[in-house]
C-alpha cells in the first residue's frame, strides 16, 4: 500500500528523526537522493546546464546541495536566487564552493534558455498559495525552453496537503520527494503537476495510522479479490442484483451486467425492461420480471445505470437491507434522507458533474477540489464515496484514510465505461467486501483492464469488460 501524509504529520516525522540525528543530516540525505535522480535523468552529467530555482526555505536548500554535487561532477550550475539575503546559507556556501555561480531573477534569462535541466527549489511543504509573481515569472520562463524540470519535494505552487492548485505552480517532469508521499502527488489537478514521482528514504517514520490518502498496489488488491474455495456455490460466492437500463438505455444494463459477471460474485440477476437485451449478450444472467422488492434474494444491490426515471426501483433497492451501490440517474433519484437512514453499506459512485450537482456547487469546483468535494458527500449522504476521475477517490463517510486509484487512464473516459464499473464493485460488494474496499479494488482493476485494452488506442466499454478477466490473472500473479 502506497500511503500519503499530511504535512503536519511529516513535520513531527521529521522532529522526531531530527532530534537523533547530527545537524543537517536529513538535508543531505535528500540532496543526495535529489542529486542522483538528477543524474540518471541526464544520463551524463559532465558538461550538463544545471539552472536551480531557489527560494528562501529548506526547499531551496537541498536545491542547492543537490546543485553542488552536480557541480563536482562536472555540470555547469546557476542557481537563480528569489531572495538572495535569504538563501539557505550553509548550502550556499557548498555550492560556491563546488564551481557553481549565482545570479539574480533579472540575470536568469540567458541561463534558462540554455539549460539541459532546471531544479524547482522555490518552495516545497512550507508553500502557501500559488507561486507568489516574480516565482512565476521565473516559472513561466522555463516553461518555454526545453530543459527537463525536476520539483524538490513537490511542483512549487500546488497545495501539498489537497492537491489543489489555486495559482501559478511549475509543470514539473520528474518530482524527487522525500521521506512521505503528500497528497498533491496523488491527486489531481497537482498530481498532474508532478510529472513522474521518485520517493527518497531519508528513514522519516510517520505514524501508520497516520496516513490521509492510500493507494493500493497489487498485492494489496490480490489480498482483496473474493477468490472461490471448494466449498463455494453461487449462493456462497453472492448474488448481485442489477437494476439497470430503461427502454431508452438498454445497453447500460448489459454494460452493468457485464461488470457484475466479472467482479466475483456466483450469479447476477438482472431487473429492468432491458432483460431480453441482456440475455441475447449474456445467457447466464438470471434476468426477473418483477421489482427489485420480488425478484429474488441479492446479496448487493446495482441501481441506476440507464435507469432513467424509474425512481420506484430505486426506492426498493434502498429499503433493501443488503449493500447498495448507487450510480447515475440512481444518484439523481434517490432520497437523501433514505440513504442516511440504511444501516447497510452504500457505496455511491458519481463522476465530478454528478457529485456537483448532489453538492450544489459547479463541476469545475469538484474537479478543482477532488478530495475536498468527496469527503463532503460522503459526510452528507452518511455513504462511501467513490469520485470517479483521472484519479479516482474513494472516501468513506466517518473519515479515515481516503483510497487513490493510481491504475487510471484517460482512455477510459468512454460512453458506458462507468456502467462496466459499477457492475463490477457491485459484485464484489455481493462478495463480501466492504464499500470501500469493493469501490477501490474494482477502481484498479477497471483502470488497469482500461489500459490493457486500450494499450494505446480507443476503446469501448465493453473491451473494458473483456479485459477483466486478464487483469484478474494479472493482479494474481
Ligand atoms: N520534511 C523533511 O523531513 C525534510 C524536508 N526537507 C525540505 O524542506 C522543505 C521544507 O522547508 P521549509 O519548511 O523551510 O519550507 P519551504 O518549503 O522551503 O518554503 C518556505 C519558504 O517558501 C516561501 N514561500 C511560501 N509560500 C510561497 C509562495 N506561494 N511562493 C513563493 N514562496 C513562498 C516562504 O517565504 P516567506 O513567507 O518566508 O517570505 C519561505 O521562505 C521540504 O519541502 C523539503 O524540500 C529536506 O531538506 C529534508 C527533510
Ligand atoms: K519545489
Amino acid at each position: 500500500m502506497r500511503t500519503a501524509y499530511s504535512v503536519e504529520t511529516v513535520r513531527s516525522a521529521e522532529r522526531a528523526l531530527m532530534a537523533l540525528l547530527p545537524e543537517g543530516a536529513l538535508m543531505q540525505r535528500a540532496a543526495a537522493g535529489l542529486a542522483a535522480a538528477c543524474a540518471d535523468l541526464l544520463g551524463r552529467v559532465y558538461g550538463r546546464r544545471v539552472v536551480l530555482l531557489v527560494g528562501s526555505g529548506d526547499n531551496g536548500g537541498d536545491a542547492l546541495y543537490a546543485g553542488a554535487r552536480l557541480a563536482r561532477r562536472g555540470a555547469g550550475v546557476t542557481a537563480v536566487l528569489l531572495a538572495p539575503g535569504r538563501a539557505h546559507a550553509e548550502g550556499l556556501a557548498a555550492l560556491l564552493r563546488a564551481g557553481g555561480r549565482t545570479v539574480t531573477p533579472g540575470d536568469a534569462g540567458p541561463a534558462i534558455r540554455r539549460a539541459d535541466l532546471v531544479l524547482d527549489g522555490i518552495v516545497g511543504i512550507g508553500g502557501k498559495g500559488g507561486l507568489r509573481e516574480d516565482a512565476a515569472a521565473l516559472v513561466e520562463r522555463v516553461a518555454a525552453t526545453r530543459a527537463a524540470v525536476v520539483a524538490v519535494d513537490l511542483p512549487s505552487g500546488v497545495e501539498a496537503d489537497t492537491g489543489e492548485v489555486r495559482g501559478a505552480a511549475v509543470r514539473a517532469d520528474l518530482t524527487v520527494t522525500f521521506g512521505a508521499h503528500k497528497p498533491a502527488l496523488l491527486v489531481d489537478p497537482a498530481r498532474e503537476y508532478a510529472g513522474s514521482v521518485r520517493f527518497v528514504g531519508i528513514g522519516l517514520e510517520p505514524p501508520a495510522d497516520g496516513a490521509v490518502l492510500e493507494a493500493l498496489q497489487h498485492g494489496d488488491v490480490a489480498a482483496l479479490l473474493p477468490v472461490p474455495g471448494a466449498e463455494s456455490d453461487k449462493y456462497r460466492r453472492g448474488v448481485v442484483g442489477v437494476a439497470a437500463g430503461s427502454a431508452r438505455y438498454p445497453g447500460a444494463a448489459v454494460l452493468a451486467v457485464a461488470g457484475a459477471l466479472r467482479g466475483g460474485a456466483g450469479a447476477v440477476r438482472y431487473v429492468g425492461p432491458a432483460g431480453p437485451a441482456v440475455l441475447a449478450r449474456f445467457p447466464e444472467t438470471l434476468v426477473s420480471d418483477r421489482g427489485p422488492r420480488e425478484a429474488g434474494r441479492v446479496q448487493a444491490w446495482v441501481v441506476g445505470p440507464g435507469a432513467g426515471d424509474d425512481a420506484a426501483a430505486v426506492t426498493e433497492v434502498l429499503a433493501a437491507d443488503v449493500p447498495v451501490l448507487l450510480d447515475a440517474d440512481g444518484l439523481r433519484l434517490a432520497d437523501r434522507d433514505a440513504v442516511r437512514a440504511r444501516t447497510a453499506p452504500t457505496l455511491m459512485t458519481p463522476h465530478a458533474g454528478e457529485a456537483a450537482a448532489l453538492l450544489g456547487v459547479a463541476r469545475e469546483e469538484v474537479e478543482a477540489a477532488r478530495l475536498a468535494h468527496a469527503r463532503e458527500l460522503a459526510a452528507r449522504y452518511r455513504a462511501t464515496v467513490l469520485l470517479k476521475g483521472s484519479t479516482t477517490l474513494v472516501a468513506d463517510p466517518d473519515g479515515g484514510p481516503v483510497r487513490v486509484n493510481p491504475t487510471g487512464t484517460p482512455w477510459l473516459a468512454t460512453a458506458g465505461s462507468g456502467d462496466v464499473l459499477s457492475g463490477l464493485a457491485g459484485s464484489l460488494l455481493a462478495a463480501g467486501l466492504t464499500a470501500r474496499d469493493a469501490g477501490s479494488v474494482a477502481a484498479y482493476l477497471h483502470g488497469l483492464a482500461g489500459r490493457f485494452a486500450s494499450d494505446g488506442a480507443p476503446v469501448g466499454a465493453h473491451d473494458v469488460a473483456d479485459a477483466l478477466p486478464e487483469v484478474w490473472r494479472d493482479v494474481r500473479g
